[in-house]
């Protein structure tokens, strides 16, 4: 089989890309220029040809901008607090960089992920802390077909053992960071690129009562308590933030949880006809999941969860898994 390698200049890529030829699997590796110049193409393909492995480096720099950048930041604009990861693993890694590695002669790609697919439905990874099927339940399930995960079944440890025990040192030379394109605060990211944000506006409690301003809603996460700076008789918690009146509303601790949410139409992974009874959720990255009741209506879910929960918020993936961790879908939160 000829497989493709996604390959990141990271650990875990670089890592999956030796466990398939060692296997003896005719790979190629791919590389994905999302960023500006930087010169992380030129130290992969001298490690490849050191490997003797092909590299091809796809320039995908205005599509990475037109669907994941331009998008995050016009979410942030719209008080949104948009999750780049969901519009990039369908649009640009098993997107683009799948069809292209298609065009390419591959019968499969094969990504770093830590995650499993087993007879074409997707579960979580077996490394608990880097479990990222959250990420992945954005894929469409046709797409899943034609992929690997190779190191569904490692843990981080073993894997910089197992590079470290070859002599390799990946060339990116960094942790990848929570969003890839944005090295420290996403909100000096905003301003360096000059977005036209939110000005202004009032602080106000849930009944109307103003208490003070706010500096532009992008600045404010929900459940955020630090930096408000309103004083009120007890802690406050930023509860809401509503861009059609530009509002940043704030309550007592009880009001930062919910009881459920709601999302956009849910990429479905298995069909629901075939759920079990009792499934699970998860509305952020290594949160705990939760019992919940998952209603498909319309086009979009209503979540009701067992017990409260933080308030998710807009933006962010719902992940339903079942108890056994297998993915069953996943869509966007548009509203508690
Ligand atoms: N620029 C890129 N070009 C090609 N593939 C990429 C690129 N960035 C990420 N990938 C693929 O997506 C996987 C997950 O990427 P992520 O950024 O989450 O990195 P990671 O889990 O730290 O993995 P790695 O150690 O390989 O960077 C990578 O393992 C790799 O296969």
């Amino acid at each position: 089989m000829t497989v493709a390698v996604a390959l990141s200049g990271g650990a875990d890529s670089l890592l999956a890309l030796l466990l398939l030829r060692d296997a003896g699997e005719n790979v190629f590796g791919v590389h994905a220029r999302f960023l500006p110049e930087d010169g992380l193409p030129a130290r992969l393909e001298e490690l490849c040809g050191d490997l003797g492995v092909l590299l091809h480096v796809l320039d995908l720099r205005r599509e990475f901008e037109e669907l994941v950048v331009g998008p995050f930041v016009r979410a942030y604009q719209r008080g949104l607090t948009p999750n780049p990861c969901a519009a990039c693993n369908p649009a640009m890694k098993f997107g683009l960089v799948l069809d292209r590695s298609l065009a390419l002669g591959a019968d499969r790609l094969a990504t770093g992920h830590y995650a499993v697919l087993r007879s074409g439905a997707l579960f979580r990874g077996r490394d608990a802390a880097k479990d990222q099927s959250y990420f992945l339940s954005m894929v469409p399930r046709q797409r899943l077909g034609r992929l690997l995960f190779p190191l569904g079944e490692w843990t981080k440890d073993v894997v910089r053992t197992e590079l470290a025990a070859r002599g390799l040192t990946p060339p990116a030379g960094r942790e990848s960071q929570e969003i890839c394109f944005i090295p420290g605060d996403y909100r000096d990211f905003l301003r360096a690129r000059k977005t036209e944000l939110s000005p202004p506006g009032p602080i106000a409690l849930a009944d109307g009562t103003v208490l003070g301003r706010h500096q532009g809603l992008w600045n404010h996460t929900l459940g955020q308590r630090k930096g408000l700076g309103v004083a009120y008789s007890e802690p406050l918690y930023v509860t809401g933030r509503d861009a059609a009146t530009n509002t940043l509303v704030v309550g007592p601790r009880a009001e930062t949880l919910t009881g459920g949410c709601r999302t956009a139409a849910p990429n479905l992974l298995a069909d629901p006809s075939a759920w079990p009874g009792r499934v699970l959720v998860q509305t952020i990255y290594r949160q705990r999941p939760v019992p919940a009741r998952v209603d498909l209506e319309g086009r979009g879910m209503t979540i009701t969860f067992s017990e409260p929960r933080a308030l998710p918020a807009p933006g962010q993936i719902a992940a339903v898994y079942s108890e056994e961790g297998r993915v069953l879908a996943g869509a966007v939160i548009t509203a508690e």
